[in-house]
């Protein structure tokens, strides 16, 4: 038996800098990777924390230099990968030896982990990307909660810190830490788009450069939308490229990668029926910006869109106001879809500990996730929307969001998760909506029955019905 409290697996950008991390609040861990030269090199460039770190050249020396029972937390690409690690790991470990994937898994993957080892699986989610997992990340616990009880004193040490509360916490059982990681990406994806999109206004419509770009944003910091998206939003505009001279974001092609989450986030939503439009527009725009040689056809054909905005230019408070507003009603869908979830799968998911847990370290961290959560700790079932604190903002905000919505379309400027914004926002305040064409259309071509407003009968058919 060794004498490593934890091992980790896989030392990228986030398992090297977790490795540090662990082995700074005073854990001793033993670090394997798939190359061995990486772990070589990482024991060698560990510096004077490298007297906590064991690093091991195989499954086996990794497994023999751990206390018993064993912790061993994965950090490696999801899907196959993970399963394979596992399958390695297996023939090496005890019954009461437990494995934990950090990494960004699908929570059905983890579901079905749980279900095939059980009480000895755990997947958490951890945000913050480099730096975070370097000094402090946010980290969403799920699985049986005596395997977060294990781990949690090295998981909450290690953790970023809001005054003095560490954001990491169980957030329930089977896949509900990996879920809440994915709605957690599903919301960074919405609040990058609605940053990008703003800028696209900034850019394209009043003909702003990138350093008068990174100005607003920097402003902004400091108010309501202070957050570390529009800290970096103002970073990369206000970059230099070394071999132009010129920004930075002007030679970066304008197509963004993704990994999943995004998806993830909106192919569940769509299972649980949960209303996230400004996340699948923010998905579907990444999907969009991609198609670069055909969106260059298209111009050929139609001409470009985006116009310059010559009247009625939005003053920077308006774009501001309609960010927020975006932002609020983008959280709300989140938070909407956690309730579902939690619903669903029987998780007693709880917003207000999730707000918190978003508080530092994540990378959707901001000023509004505080007031985020004192909305939901006070009316845990309401909409976020619906808490006084947000209703005020949003009364405050909507006629920017309409005005910069409107204004967008007029211009050629596609702004799609502000439109679905503004499209939910509206939609979720009509209390008589147009579902009653709908069902009188689906009664007519599928006798599928439709409910009587005035009496309540259900399974009614219209007269057009035979
Ligand atoms: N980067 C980020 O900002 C964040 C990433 N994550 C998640 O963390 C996990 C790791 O991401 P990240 O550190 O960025 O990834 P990297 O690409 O930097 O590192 C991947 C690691 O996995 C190892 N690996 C890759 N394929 C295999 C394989 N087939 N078998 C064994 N080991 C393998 C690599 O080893 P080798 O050196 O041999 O290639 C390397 O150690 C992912 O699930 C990611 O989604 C979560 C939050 C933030
Ligand atoms: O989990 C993360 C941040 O929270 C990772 O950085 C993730 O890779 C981001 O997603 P994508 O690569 O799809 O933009």
């Amino acid at each position: 038996m060794g004498n490593c409290d934890i091992g980790l697996i896989g030392l990228g950008t986030m398992g090297s800098a977790l490795a540090l991390n662990i082995a700074e609040k005073g854990f001793d861990i033993a670090v394997f990777n798939r190359t061995t030269s990486v772990t070589r090199d990482f024991a060698a460039e560990a510096g004077p924390l490298a007297d906590r770190i064991t690093p091991a050249e195989s499954l086996q020396a990794l497994v023999e230099a751990l206390k018993t029972p064993r912790m061993i937390l994965l950090m490696v690409p999801a899907g196959k990968v993970v399963d394979d690690q596992i399958a390695a790991l297996l023939p090496l470990l005890g019954p009461d030896d437990l494995i934990i994937d950090a990494g960004n898994a699908n929570f059905n993957d983890t579901n079905r982990r749980m279900a095939e080892l059980p009480g000895r699986f755990l997947g958490i989610g951890v945000s913050g990307g480099e730096e975070g997992a370097r000094h402090g990340p946010s980290i969403m616990g799920g699985g049986p909660r005596a395997n977060w009880d294990r781990a949690a004193p090295i998981l909450t040490a290690i953790a970023a810190r809001y005054k003095d509360q560490p954001c990491a916490d169980w957030m329930g059982e089977d896949g509900a830490g990996h879920f809440v990681k994915t709605v957690h990406n599903g919301i960074e994806y919405a609040d990058m788009q609605l940053i990008a999109e703003v800028y696209g206004i900034m850019r394209d419509g009043l003909g702003m450069d990138a350093a008068a770009v990174a100005e607003v944003f920097r402003g902004w910091n400091e108010g309501p939308l202070q957050s570390y998206l529009v800290e970096i939003t103002a970073e990369v505009a206000a970059a230099s490229d070394a071999a132009t001279g010129g920004p930075v974001l002007d030679v970066i092609v304008d197509a963004a990668g993704q990994k999943g989450t995004g998806r993830w986030t909106a192919i569940e939503a769509q299972h649980l029926g949960a209303p996230i439009p400004v996340i699948d527009a923010a998905v579907t725009a990444r999907n969009i910006s991609a198609l670069r040689a055909r969106r260059a056809e298209m111009q050929a054909i139609f001409g470009a869109g985006p116009q310059p905005i010559t009247t009625d230019a939005p003053e920077m408070a308006v774009l501001e106001q309609a960010l927020i507003c975006g932002k609020i009603l983008c959280y709300d869908q989140g938070f909407g879809m956690i309730a579902a979830a939690s619903k669903q799968f029987g998780w007693s998911l709880n917003g207000a500990a999730i707000a918190r847990v978003w508080r530092a370290g994540c990378i959707i961290r901001s000023a509004m996730l505080d007031d985020m959560a004192s909305a939901l700790e006070a009316a845990p079932d309401a909409p976020l929307m619906a808490a006084p604190t947000f209703a005020d903002h949003l009364k405050r905000t909507e006629g920017a969001l309409r005005r910069v919505v409107a204004l967008a379309a007029l211009h050629g400027i596609a702004v799609p998760a502000h439109s679905a914004a503004l499209a939910y926002f509206d939609a979720m305040r009509t209390a008589r909506g147009t579902a009653n064409m709908l069902q009188g259309q689906r009664d007519y071509f599928g006798r599928h029955g439709f409910e009587r407003l005035d009496d309540g009968t259900k399974d009614q058919h219209g007269p057009w019905a035979g």
